[in-house]
């Protein structure tokens, strides 16, 4: 069995070398180590600190040593610089720990950066001069496009939250039993919370999850079920549905998912959806494997009163829960996209009723996946019209952040 910070610093070499997300490795590692769900807790918490904070810890490496250091041993400081100075574990098991990781011959050059981080904490923390981009880790291409997006107050804002660990909340499912629901502590009670949300302190009990009370989802993702207003016995499409988040609000709404279509081009993520509806008591939908970027079949022509595109998309505004997608993110995935996206629309047209309603939805805030693609394919289209919009914003809604546009085949 490995430790936990043996398992951080496996699973960011295996980050750095490959394409998988850490999430995933995460889940594998802790899995195929049997950790203990404390173990669980201190790799999750290394590895995603180690991810969030990749420049700061550079910056922190660099001070506190000059020369060139290889790979492992830099992932063995990040990951020791992680406990001392980002989740503030006392000194001595940070430093001991961390010369145990390295083998004999960097043992000596462990200890040393270990121990002068320890004893200059206050000089590394005086931050005040980093650039933005440094000290809330993200890529300089995308500070400078925020800036440019939102202005440069707003761009470091929009850094800094998604620094913050995300807090959970879950949706109560209105077709299960209703559970009961402890009061929140005195002044714990988060503020504005939307109706049937609630926010989720500690671990998330595994019971409700069993039945099927609650689905874990951040409240953004109600705006395009919200535009989209489902009606009890509509005929709707949920494209893009895998694993279910969105269907299962879909079915809330509707009573039941009897009238419920639900398709997605990835055939391996149809069984969690499928599992997911179950659980959730959403059964009798339908759901079939099938890639929106070519024709839709004929038997789906003019079929759906209301269709759900919640499409793949850059993941722009869900960087503090998936820490990693910033370093991941390339310029040029933006632009395929976007023809990904709007290819996905032009084969769900033909499938709406005459009156339909279309709600393209992204969790990007890139205005190329969301706003300029609206704009450029109303333009192609003037039988659809544009009914509502909403566009959260990490920083500013404190959520996560999404677009949702509602559309009407006039
Ligand atoms: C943002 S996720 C959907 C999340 C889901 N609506 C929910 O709320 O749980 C996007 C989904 O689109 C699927 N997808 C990607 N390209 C697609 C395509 N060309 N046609 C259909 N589905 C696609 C992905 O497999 C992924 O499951």
């Amino acid at each position: 069995m490995k430790s936990p910070r043996r398992a951080a610093v496996s699973i960011l070499r295996a980050w750095s070398k490959g394409h998988a997300y850490a999430e995933n490795l995460i889940e594998r590692h802790a899995s195929r180590n049997d950790l203990s769900s404390a173990d669980r807790a201190l790799l999750n918490a290394i590895v995603l600190g180690v991810l969030r904070n990749l420049r700061l810890l550079d910056h922190w490496i660099a001070e506190l040593r000059k020369g060139k250091l290889d790979d492992e041993t830099r992932d063995i400081l990040r990951v020791g610089l992680c406990q001392l100075l980002i989740l503030q574990l006392p000194d001595h098991a940070a430093v001991f720990e961390t010369v145990e990781l390295g083998k004999s011959g960097v043992r000596g050059l462990l200890n040393a950066v270990m121990r002068r981080a320890a004893s200059s904490k206050k000089k590394l923390f005086d931050l005040d001069e980093l650039p933005p981009e440094v000290l809330y880790s993200h890529p300089d291409w995308l500070y400078k496009r925020w800036r440019k997006s939102f202005g440069k107050q707003d761009a470091i804002a929009l850094m800094a939250f998604n620094n913050e660990p995300a807090p959970v909340y879950a949706r109560l499912n209105p077709l299960a039993e209703a559970i009961e629901i402890p009061e929140p502590a005195e002044g714990s009670e988060p503020e504005g919370l939307p109706p049937g949300f609630i926010r989720i302190e500690g671990p998330i009990p595994g019971e409700w999850l069993k039945k099927g009370a609650i689905y874990i989802q951040d409240t953004a993702t109600r705006h395009c079920v919200e535009l989209l207003a489902p009606q009890p016995g509509e005929q709707i499409l949920d494209a893009c549905a895998a694993p279910g988040g969105k269907a299962f609000l879909i079915a809330a709404a509707q009573g039941g998912a009897s009238t419920l279509t639900c398709t997605d081009s990835n055939e391996k993520r149809l069984p969690r959806l499928e599992d997911n509806l179950k659980r959730l008591q959403c059964s009798g939908a339908t759901v079939e494997v099938h890639d929106w970027a070519t024709p839709a079949p004929a038997k789906w022509h003019a079929a759906f009163d209301a269709i759900l595109l919640d499409v793949p998309c850059s993941n722009t505004g869900v960087f503090r829960r998936r820490v990693d997608v910033r370093w991941r993110l390339r310029h040029s995935d933006i632009t395929e996209l976007t023809k990904l996206q709007r290819s996905i629309i032009e084969n769900a047209l033909p499938c709406l009723k005459p009156g339909g309603r279309l709600v393209y939805s992204t969790c990007s805030i890139e205005a190329e996946e969301n706003q300029h693609l609206i704009t450029a394919l109303l333009g192609a289209h003037p039988e659809l019209e544009l009914v509502d919009s909403r566009q959260a914003l990490p920083h500013r809604d404190q959520t996560d952040g999404a677009y949702a546009a509602l559309l009407r085949l006039r």
